[in-house]
């Protein structure tokens, strides 16, 4: 399943006992714009039982279907911006903290419509690749802060790695409100903005290469007799393994790769093929092109 096939559920268990435990973390008014796969990875991890917002979340998306299927969710109010023009303006009425996760292209326009509905004193929290904080602020009043983001879709599951960056209005209490909101679908790893569009092109964009990495070792699965079910479990399971193993033993990469590797083993003989291939300059390369159209984004 992927975070756009995924609907905003909570990503903590209930306890066993079926009792709700005590919320640990309070966060203020909150105005989501845009529930598209990343806004609704977001929005799963606010719905945790473990975070209380003030008031339910004021969603809001372009589309009528994704609205009404948000709008029954238990602490969330959704409207659609198709047909009510007034939909964001009001979502963002008295909100303490604003996020935009509409496309970058849709970004200028967004804020032109709600600029003057905005709560002095407002977070407005930007999710959009590439889109300067000084676009941002271009189009927003004095009175509210900018906080620029960058999380990754594993938010979905709790697991997101989100870069935050400061505006040049926001305080460190802005800072800090913003930290803890992405400490609710992850961790929180606080850059310049000069690195933020860095970091998307490893951790924003992280896991589509992960998971292009493991279509192509099923496809090699399956071209060596494994039927479809099988080769998802070995790729699958092997992936999620060995990312757990990384994390458990403390170990680097290195370290765990030399594990597997038997001296004239056979790992040894497809390891230098990828490396002959050129994998790690490979990774440098992409990471350079998604670099150059974080830049034609700003550009707009
Ligand atoms: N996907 C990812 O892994 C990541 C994405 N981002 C950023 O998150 C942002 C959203 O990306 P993503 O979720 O992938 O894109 P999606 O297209 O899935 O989501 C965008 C959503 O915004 C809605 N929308 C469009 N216009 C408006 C509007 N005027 N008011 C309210 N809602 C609106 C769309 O509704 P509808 O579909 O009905 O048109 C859609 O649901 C982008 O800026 C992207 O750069 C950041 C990190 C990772
Ligand atoms: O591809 C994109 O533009 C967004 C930003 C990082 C991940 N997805």
């Amino acid at each position: 399943m992927t975070a756009a096939e995924t609907t905003a559920q909570p990503t903590d268990a209930q306890p066993a006992d079926g009792t709700a435990p005590a919320p640990a973390l309070a966060l203020p008014t909150i105005a989501l714009l845009g529930a598209g796969a990343m806004g609704r990875a977001i929005l799963s991890g606010l719905l945790a039982p473990t975070v209380e917002v003030d008031g339910p979340i004021r969603v809001t998306n372009r589309s009528a279907a994704r609205a009404a299927e948000l709008d029954g969710t238990p602490g969330v109010t959704a409207s659609a911006t198709d047909g009510d023009p007034e939909a964001n303006r009001r979502a963002v009425a008295g909100a303490r903290v604003v996020l935009v996760a509409v496309k970058p292209s849709m970004v200028v326009d967004l804020l032109d419509e709600i600029a003057d509905a905005l709560e002095p004193g407002a977070v407005v929290v930007s999710v959009a690749a590439g889109v300067t904080v000084a676009t941002f602020e271009e189009h927003l009043p004095s009175s509210v802060s900018v906080v620029r983001s960058m999380p990754n879709t594993p938010a979905v599951v709790g697991r997101a790695v989100t870069g935050i960056s400061a505006g040049t209005r926001s305080s460190d209490d802005d800072l800090a409100l913003v930290r803890r909101l992405f400490e609710t679908v992850g961790t929180v790893v606080e850059v310049p903005e000069s690195q933020l569009d860095a970091l998307s092109t490893i951790s924003g964009s992280g896991p589509a290469y992960v998971y292009l990495l493991i279509e192509s070792l099923t496809e090699a699965a399956v071209q060596k007799g494994f039927t479809d079910a099988q080769a998802a479990e070995l790729v699958n399971g092997t992936f999620a393994g060995a990312a757990e193993l990384l994390v458990a033993s403390g170990k680097t990469p290195t370290e765990l790769r030399i594990q597997v590797t038997s001296p004239k083993g056979t790992t040894e003989r497809a390891v230098a093929v990828l490396q002959e291939a050129g994998l790690p300059e490979l990774f440098g390369r992409a990471t350079d092109a998604a670099l150059a159209r974080a830049r034609e984004l700003a550009a707009g």
